[in-house]
């Protein structure tokens, strides 16, 4: 396994392999790590996570478990077959489920970073009160600290939050961050966004940045330019 420090991880939100490998092919492990998630995996399965392992990137399984204990626990180990590095459930399947998934990692060879998801960045404060939850203050913060009780490596949250939880959870704790968008960038189906400078500067320890990206005329060129803003 290559030995990255990027903090930025591309999700291949394609709906083909030849599309993926294709980015996979302009880019390199030591540029940004690679997330693949439902579209892709749902169209081309396990075996292109172990093409990507195999190329030398750091793959974040981003599946979002969300099931019974005994299921989740299965499936995190299915993933940590796979080689990935980082992999994924949501902190809202509580703590039995989030117990399982680490019990049964910390039995595997290969361990993969094991991650809850709060509350997703694309909800906003009324997105939430219409399914009964409280807003993102309230609701990611409790999810991060029961995440943590329960043994993850971190979470996914809003870079909004990132400054609050590294203070309740400390240094260690990971906060993967999605709804990174570069200044003047659409924002897309996104609603607690943040540009990538700011969002390292609160304390996010990987952003993920998709569309900007994937979607611009030049993504290798894209990548480098937000690289060169952070200086990372
Ligand atoms: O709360 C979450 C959790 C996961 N995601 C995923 O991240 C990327 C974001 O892509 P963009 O194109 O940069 O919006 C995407 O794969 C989501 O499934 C998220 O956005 N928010």
């Amino acid at each position: 396994m290559s030995m990255v420090h990027t903090p930025i991880i591309v999700p291949l939100d394609f709906d083909n392999a030849a599309q993926a490998l294709a980015f996979a092919d302009r880019v390199t492990p030591e540029l940004c790590r690679l997330k693949v998630g439902k579209e892709l995996f749902t169209a081309e399965g396990p075996q292109l996570v172990e093409q990507l392992v195999g190329r030398g990137y750091e793959v974040f399984l981003d599946l979002k478990f969300h099931d019974i204990p005994n299921t989740v626990a299965q499936a995190v180990k299915a993933a940590a077959r796979l080689g990935v590095w980082m992999v994924n459930v949501h902190a809202q399947g509580g703590r039995k489920m989030m117990c399982a998934a680490r019990e049964m990692l910390e039995a595997q060879s290969h361990r993969p970073l094991l991650i809850g998801v709060t509350v997703l960045t694309s909800l906003d404060g009324h997105d939430l009160a219409e399914v009964g939850l409280p807003e993102p203050a309230i609701q990611v913060p409790l999810l991060a600290r029961l995440a943590q009780e329960c043994g993850l490596d971190g979470v996914v949250c809003s870079a909004r939050e990132a400054s609050t939880l590294k203070q309740l959870c400390g240094a260690d704790f990971k906060l993967v961050t999605p709804g990174i968008r570069p200044a003047g960038s659409s924002q897309d189906d996104q609603s607690r966004v943040m540009t990538p400078e700011a969002a390292l500067a609160a304390g996010a320890d990987y952003l993920v940045i998709g569309r900007p990206i994937t979607q611009s005329v030049d993504p290798l060129a894209t990548l480098t330019a937000i690289r060169t803003s952070l200086a990372v």
